[in-house]
């Protein structure tokens, strides 16, 4: 258990709690055990009277009994608002801890770590790790308890009778973790085969356009099949072990009832014992038999929480390859330099960007131009410090791009992507994105600017228009001139264009160019573009090899 143990800080910091869930669990088990013996007592005193009808003795009993089952009922429940309370609010924590972790990563960290990957993190894996925190701690320390004030009532009772029917609870603990254990091995195995059917189905609808231009419905459509049959026999699989769980745990109670009952009955014959105390012993049993069974099934639950919290730990435990150790604020000019940059990409090897030099001042335009392959969105990426130079170093305004506040540089950066990527929010939040409270006047003076207004406003709904998952709502240019006003509206020292006219007719492009020439004159703009007459309107161009 010893990833589990990176869990200790989170228990210390919710101590307060736990210590109440922890008399609540006492208080409850001491009032579930309590009013077994009046139970006997009313059986007894029934049994030794033979008159029917009123007997005060009998009813004080049965209100002790009444009182001490509400009493366990309400401290079972703040048991619950505590002890879950906690777990949950760890969830919590983990959650964000595991997000931001995520949100820290360098951009070619996050090709090693996939999106299936986060989402298993963030909800396998902490759900796994939370039904640890909760009902796995809650169930132990339950038993622990009842375990100790049962026996010592049960003892009092018949300590003969005590030994004999708390023999086969452990090994019933023992079956029910095999039991469980198997069970969460062939849920695992139902959840692969339900995460297999949920990536076929995404991706799929992703490309329906592709699937249906090639009429592969047909194709499709039997891969579905064949994929949703697995799930099926996975799903019939693990509900047969499933139905073990229950039929194991009552057959152990009848094995148990029965015992009590022979023991009991040839005591009772002997003048050992009472008719009430084999009474108390039936209620004893089935009060612990359910702890019991909850050990094995926690102890499984304690193993996948332990395999969860190391899948978790090994992620956090990754260090960001960019790390930023700038705080202060500054304006940033938009002066650039790369000094003999090279980039070689770590997974794939390839040289991107070789021995690269030049320099762009602040307030200038430059248009790199080259064949595809050739480089030039790893120069962007480059210059936004998604990644960093393995040779040579990017100089702005005259101080290394290390150097500078990553935040801070970063805010002044306007970067239009060249797949234009979109929220599914509406227009108006998609171009308001990179500030905090956006206008109605800015999104719309941006717009107009990115020459999408006229486009926007006829749209039913004009900027409340929800564009749809990834923008699917919009043509190719329509997105990419939301991207371009989603860029300017901050207004930026350093505006990237990444090949993003190219959805654009030429018209279009002038007039883009056109309206936002005073913008571009406040900023060093970096063209990257296949098109000559583009690539001509800068100030400098840049031919890549
Ligand atoms: N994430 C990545 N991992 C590994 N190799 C990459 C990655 N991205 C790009 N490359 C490789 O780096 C080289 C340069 O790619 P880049 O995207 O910078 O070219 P580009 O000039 O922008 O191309 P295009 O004009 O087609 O957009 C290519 O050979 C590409 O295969």
């Amino acid at each position: 258990m010893k990833a589990l143990k990176t869990l200790n800080p989170y228990f210390w910091k919710h101590r307060i709690l736990l210590f109440w869930g922890f008399l609540f669990i006492v208080a409850s088990n001491f009032f579930n055990i309590f009013k077994v013996q009046f139970v006997g007592k009313s059986v007894d005193e029934i049994a030794n009277n033979d008159t029917f009808g009123f007997n005060q003795q009998v009813l004080i009993y049965v209100g002790i009994i009444v009182g001490s089952s509400l009493l366990t009922g309400f401290f079972t429940f703040m048991m619950r608002q505590t002890i879950i309370v906690t777990s949950r609010k760890i969830e919590y924590e983990l959650k964000n801890k595991i997000y931001r972790h995520y949100q820290e990563m360098t951009l070619s960290q996050y090709k090693s770590t996939t999106i299936g990957d986060l989402m298993n993190r963030l909800s396998e894996d902490v759900v796994a790790v939370r039904m640890y925190l909760g009902p796995g701690v809650m169930y132990v320390v339950n038993l622990v308890v009842l375990l100790i004030v049962t026996s010592i009532y049960m003892v009092n009772t018949d300590a003969e009778m005590t030994l004999w029917t708390l023999i086969p609870l452990p090994i019933l603990s023992f079956v029910i973790y095999k039991v469980s254990s198997i069970i969460n091995a062939k849920s695992k195995i139902m959840q692969k085969s339900q995460s297999a059917i949920s990536t076929f189905v995404q991706d799929s609808f992703s490309g329906i356009r592709v699937v249906k231009f090639f009429a592969k419905e047909k194709y499709i459509e039997k891969n579905y099949g064949i994929k949703v049959k697995d799930y099926q026999e996975k799903a019939l699989d693990l509900a047969k072990t499933e139905a073990y769980f229950f039929t194991i745990i009552l057959f152990v109670i009848g094995i148990l009832n029965v015992a009590i009952l022979w023991i009991g009955g040839q005591k009772y014959l002997a003048n050992e014992i009472s008719v009430g105390k084999i009474a108390d012993f039936f209620m004893y049993i089935n009060i612990l038999i359910w702890p019991f069974s909850m050990v094995g099934w926690v102890t499984s639950v304690n193993q996948r929480a332990e395999a969860s919290m190391s899948r978790i730990n090994e992620f956090l435990e990754q260090v960001p390859e960019i790390i930023n150790t700038n705080h202060s604020v500054y304006p940033i000019r938009g002066e650039i330099e790369f000094r003999n940059v090279s980039y070689v990409y770590p997974n794939t090897g390839i040289k991107a960007v070789k021995n690269l030099s030049f320099k762009v001042k602040a307030g200038e335009s430059l248009a790199i131009m080259g064949k595809t392959g050739s480089g030039k969105s790893t120069i962007a990426l480059l210059l936004c410090r998604m990644i960093q130079p393995t040779e040579g170093v990017i100089l702005i305004d005259g101080k290394d791009l290390e150097e500078h506040n990553l935040e801070n540089y970063r805010q002044a950066i306007g970067y239009i992507p060249q797949e234009s990527y979109l929220f599914s929010d509406t227009i108006a939040n998609n171009i308001g994105f990179p500030m905090d409270h956006p206008t109605e006047q800015e999104i719309i003076k941006y717009a107009k600017k990115a020459d999408v207004h006229k486009n926007i406003v006829k749209f039913k709904e004009q900027y409340q228009t929800m564009v749809g998952e990834r923008g699917v709502m919009l043509s190719g240019g329509q997105k990419q001139r939301l991207c371009i006003a989603r860029a300017l509206i901050r207004q930026p020292q350093i505006l990237i264009f990444d090949d993003s006219l190219s959805a654009l007719d030429t018209e279009t492009e002038e007039n883009i160019l056109n309206n936002i020439e005073n913008d571009l004159r406040n900023c060093t703009s970096i063209i990257i573009t296949h098109r000559e007459s583009t690539a001509k309107k800068a100030d400098k161009i840049l031919n890549l090899t």
